[in-house]
C-alpha cells in the first residue's frame, strides 16, 4: 500500500517523535511504501529513517526550491517544479493519507486534500494521528462545522482520528 504521509519538517520533542518512530517502524514492517516530502529535515528525515529500517519502500517526491534538502537512499525521488504540482502527486501516488503533527505546510496539505474529497474528485481514506492531543482544536473546528452545516457529506467520511500508530493503520485496514 503506498501511503502518503504529511508532517512537520522540524525536529520535535520526544512526545511527537518517538510515536512518528512507531508510526515508520509498523510501515515499514507492513512492507508498505511511504511517499513523502522527500526531506532529511525533522520528522520527514526521521520518518523516512525509520521505514527505511524496517524494510519499506520510500518514494519522494520533493520540490525543486528544496532540492537541497532531498533525501538521499529513497528508492524513488521526484522533483516537482512548484509546490501546488507537488502536493497533486503526493496525492496522485497515495491509496491513503495520513497525517502526522505538523505545522503550515501540514496544514496546506491535508487541507486540500480534504476539500478535493469533499467535492468528490478521490475517495482516498485518509487519518489524521493526534499525537498527545496535537489536533484536538482542528477536531473541534471539524466538528463544529459539521454540526453547523458547513460541510456536505458527514466528517467521518472526509477524515478519521486516531491516537496510536496503531490505531491508524487499523483505520486504514478497515477502510479499504
Ligand atoms: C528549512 C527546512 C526545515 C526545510 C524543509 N524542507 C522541506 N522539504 C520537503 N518538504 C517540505 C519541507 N518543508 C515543508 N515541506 C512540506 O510541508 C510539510 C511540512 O511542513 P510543516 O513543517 O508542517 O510546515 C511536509 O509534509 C512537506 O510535504
Amino acid at each position: 500500500m503506498n501511503i502518503t504521509v504529511f508532517c512537520s519538517a522540524y525536529s520535535l520533542d520526544e512526545r511527537y517523535t518517538l510515536p512518528a518512530a512507531d508510526f515508520a517502524r509498523l510501515l515499514g514492517e507492513r512492507g508498505d511504501t511511504l511517499v513523502w516530502g522527500g526531506s532529511h529535515a525533522g520528522l520527514m528525515g526521521l520518518l523516512a529513517d525509520g521505514v527505511k529500517e524496517a524494510g519499506g519502500r520510500l518514494v519522494g517526491i520533493s520540490v525543486d526550491l528544496l532540492a537541497h534538502k532531498a533525501y538521499e537512499g529513497a528508492d524513488e525521488l521526484v522533483s516537482a517544479p512548484d509546490l501546488a504540482t507537488r502536493k497533486a502527486l503526493l496525492l496522485e501516488r497515495a491509496d491513503a493519507v495520513v497525517v502526522l503533527v505538523g505545522g503550515l505546510g501540514t496544514l496546506d496539505e491535508v487541507t486540500e486534500v480534504l476539500e478535493l474529497k469533499k467535492h468528490a474528485l478521490h475517495d482516498k481514506p485518509v487519518v489524521l494521528l493526534d499525537t498527545d492531543g496535537f489536533y484536538a482544536g482542528m477536531r473541534t473546528q471539524l466538528e463544529r462545522m459539521e454540526t453547523e452545516g458547513f460541510l456536505p457529506r458527514p466528517l467521518a467520511d472526509l477524515v478519521v482520528f486516531a491516537t496510536t500508530p496503531a490505531e491508524a493503520f487499523a483505520a486504514l485496514d478497515q477502510a479499504r
